[in-house]
């Protein structure tokens, strides 16, 4: 139960400053809760906090402070206090930081009451300039959703002043929107889809474990199109029976729009929805609905996870093996894992959904610490995608040509039977390199050691390191000669030159995540393009994920060793995965379909694997390798990064946390390096990176918090420490 604190009493505030520890404050006229969300005065600024317990002490009591004002919030749940703790204990992370992660909303602490806001009316300007131009179609692009004039600004890069003049004009209008109106309610009863044989005893058993109200997690593996949505969509429907809330989590936000279209056809009204899409104005909404139980079901982006749930019954993750439930950067979470956490907490159930789970989660699941459905067939009278390799060693490309003659073939084939097909690249951008044949230099970007990209549709050159961008120059920046910069390797873009070459008459959609598009523009072309406006989709794994194309009957992935190579544990694991969930986009509907590999190493194990269909085998061997070599999920992880603008203060920090190794060998853990990070410059920051290796078990955090403690970190030098890493660059 939470403590309430009369007036006068001593309580410890968490505030979202970087601070490492709670301050004192003394309690308000008429007290406070623990949890409540607090304004406190700190130097001489307000700012948010929680009310974290008891005063903690140990200040000079004569300049202890009284809380400025209790906002209007529900307070914060004990519960959602040791999430946060035991987040922030996870992953090494300053409380303040997680603490940030759960508050992420403008004006939390306004008064309700209405809002003046910008909508479109219906006047035309006098005349259109670029900036109007962007305004107007900012508004159409979020549907004309009522934008606060500096978010409009911002979001279509003009200034106040523009908006004041389309306002005279009445081209947009000042509307009072009535703040946090109350969202439409859910009907749990609305008539479900029926289901299949396979589908309703997959629900029932979920539905059975949400209303046992207690924790569990569930391993939902379901081949491509098996129909997983609908199969936890039943499982939303019986936590939304208890009056207990659901969250959805999906890896990408175009996805995110599509599934409120479900949500509605199943429910009869749309969730609520969370994401960086969402306007500032429906955050605040969504996150106060979600701290008073009014929402019932979100649907989001990992940072859902943290929002103020009063009793989270059920978590879905989507595509649980997608790499971007990892947050890379602030706060280094796993949004799969940390669900997890915060349902053991909350006495709900957590749903891992996939056709290609992570091996975390299968092996979680073989150990029995997951229970597992399975999902063999596809939904309806659709079948898996018949898989062939093409084995580019027999094939003669002309130079700077990546379909190969049967690929086209079958592509051309396709087209002229009115169907769709699909060529799959996992690069962005025109070209991965830029390099002068005069003196071989390559284009490189100025404040990373990272190759620039060509886009060729931005006309720009782009670093992907850092977002850096510049025109493609003329002359070699080496040697100055002119006319001899060629761009090298193929990218999205480039495929798509290639392929309106090869099929002058087809409609070409390019779907790449580069495209600077919103989520509902993304969507909206998503569904053309599913109407049949396109006859060849040209596409990174964008395009992999989850989507319905129910024309599409081919897809050809262009270079299925690109993801073979390097270091990374997960290399075939990935490769697997994303080609596995790439090729499950054909043959969705009735017409059969057939998925090209093309590869230079048919014989590959994991190009095998990935031929075969044979999941159980390619998982059992990945496990098997995996445990050998005592790495995740039989080992654990810390990867470690020092960074800093002066190179010899980096070496100099790498150093001394290579002399205290035996600080973690204490605990059984093992440290390598320090050695340059593989992109060893990024925004100007040079970076060492090391990288801990313990045994499954081991209590890792605590003995790398000592290692790191006390270390002299001045000026921009930065330690980062990522626990069960995603990512090695
Ligand atoms: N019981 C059902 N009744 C009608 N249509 C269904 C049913 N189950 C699935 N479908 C349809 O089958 C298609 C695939 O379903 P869904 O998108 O849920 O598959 P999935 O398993 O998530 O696939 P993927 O892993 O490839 O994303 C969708 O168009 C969906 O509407
Ligand atoms: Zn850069």
């Amino acid at each position: 139960m939470p403590i309430h604190f009369e007036e006068g009493a001593l309580v410890a505030v968490l505030t979202t400053q970087p601070l490492d520890r709670t301050l004192d404050y003394r309690a308000p006229a008429g007290g406070v809760r623990q949890g409540a969300f607090v304004e406190v005065p700190l130097g001489p600024r307000r700012v948010l906090g929680t009310v974290w317990g008891p005063g903690e002490g140990g200040f000079d009591p004569s300049k202890i402070r009284a809380v400025h004002r209790v906002l209007d919030l529900p307070p914060m749940r004990p519960e959602m206090q040791t999430f946060l703790t035991q987040v922030a204990d996870y992953t090494l992370s300053p409380l303040p930081a997680v603490l940030r992660l759960a508050t992420r909303v403008p004006g939390l602490g306004d008064a309700p009451g209405a809002r003046k806001v910008y909508q479109l009316a219906e006047a035309e300007p006098d005349r259109w300039t670029d900036a109007r131009r962007r305004v107007v179609e900012t508004m159409k692009e979020y549907g004309n959703l009522g934008f606060a004039p500096g978010e409009l600004a911002s979001l279509s890069g003009v200034s106040s002043s523009v908006l004041k003049g389309l306002e005279a004009q009445g081209v947009l209008m000042r509307i009072d929107l009535p703040r946090d109106a109350p969202f439409p309610r859910l009907d749990p009863a609305a008539p479900a889809r029926d289901l299949s044989e396979d589908q309703a005893r997959a629900a029932r058993i979920l539905r059975e474990a949400v209303r046992s109200r207690r924790y569990g997690t569930t391993l939902l593996k379901g081949v491509t199109g098996s129909g997983k949505t609908e199969v936890y969509l039943e499982a939303v429907a019986a936590a939304l029976e208890q009056g207990r809330q659901a969250l959805v989590l999906l890896p990408e936000i175009a996805l995110t729009v599509e599934f409120l279209d479900r949500v509605e056809r199943r429910f009869g009204a749309r969730p609520v929805e969370w994401h960086s899409g969402v306007t500032q104005a429906e955050r605040r909404r969504a996150w106060k609905a979600v701290a008073s139980g009014e929402a019932q079901l979100v649907v989001g982006a990992r940072s859902a996870l943290f929002l103020p749930f009063t009793d989270p019954g059920l978590i879905i993750v989507d595509e649980e093996h997608d790499g971007s439930y990892k947050q890379e950067d602030g706060v280094l979470y796993s949004a799969r894992d940390m669900a997890v956490l915060r349902a053991s907490l909350s006495r709900g159930q957590v749903v891992l959904a996939s056709a290609t789970p992570s091996l975390e989660s299968w092996t979680n699941a073989r150990a029995g610490k997951y229970a597992r459905l399975d999902l063999t067939e596809r939904f309806g009278t659709a079948s898996l995608p018949d898989m062939q390799a093409i084995d580019m060693r027999a094939e003669t490309l002309e130079t700077g040509r990546w379909i190969s003659e049967p690929l086209a073939a079958e592509v051309g084939r396709r087209i002229a039977d009115g169907e769709q097909a699909l060529l799959f690249i996992n690069r962005r951008g025109f070209a991965p390199l830029t390099i002068c044949r005069a003196c071989g230099h390559q284009v490189g970007c100025t404040d990373c050691d990272a190759r620039m990209v060509e886009h060729r549709f931005q006309r720009r050159l782009m670093c992907h390191q850092c977002g850096a961008t510049a025109p493609i120059p003329e002359t070699c920046p080496s040697c100055g000669v002119a006319g001899r910069l060629a761009a090298i390797g193929p990218g999205v873009e480039r495929l798509a030159e290639e392929a309106s070459g090869l099929f002058p008459d087809a409609r070409i959609a390019v779907l790449s995540s580069d495209l600077a598009m919103s989520a509902r523009a993304m969507k909206q072309r998503i569904d053309q393009i599913a109407g049949g406006e396109a006859d060849l989709i040209v596409g990174t794994q964008l395009v992999a994920k989850g989507h319905n194309f129910p024309l599409l009957t081919l897809v050809g992935v262009i270079d299925a060793d690109l993801g073979l190579q390097g270091g990374d544990l997960r290399a075939a694991e990935k490769t697997y995965q994303l080609i596995r969930q790439v090729a499950g986009r054909a043959g969705r509907a009735d017409k059969p379909g057939q998925a090209l590999i093309q590869t230079h190493q048919p014989d590959h194990p994991v190009i095998r694997a990935i031929l075969s269909n044979d999941d159980e085998a390619f998982f059992t061997a990945e496990a098997a390798m995996r445990e050998a070599a005592a790495t995740p999920p039989f080992g654990r992880m810390a990867g470690v990064v020092v960074s800093g603008t002066d190179l010899p203060q980096v070496t100099a920090v790498a150093r001394e946390l290579a002399r205290r190794a035996p600080l973690l060998s204490g605990v059984g853990a093992t440290l390598f390096g320090p050695a340059p990070a593989p992109v060893a410059r990024i925004r100007g920051r040079h970076r060492m990176r090391l990288l801990v290796k313990a045994p499954r078990g081991t209590r890792l955090q605590p003995a790398l918090q000592t290692w790191r403690a006390g270390l002299k970190l001045g000026g921009t030098l930065r330690v980062t420490i990522d626990i069960d890493p995603q990512s090695f660059y």
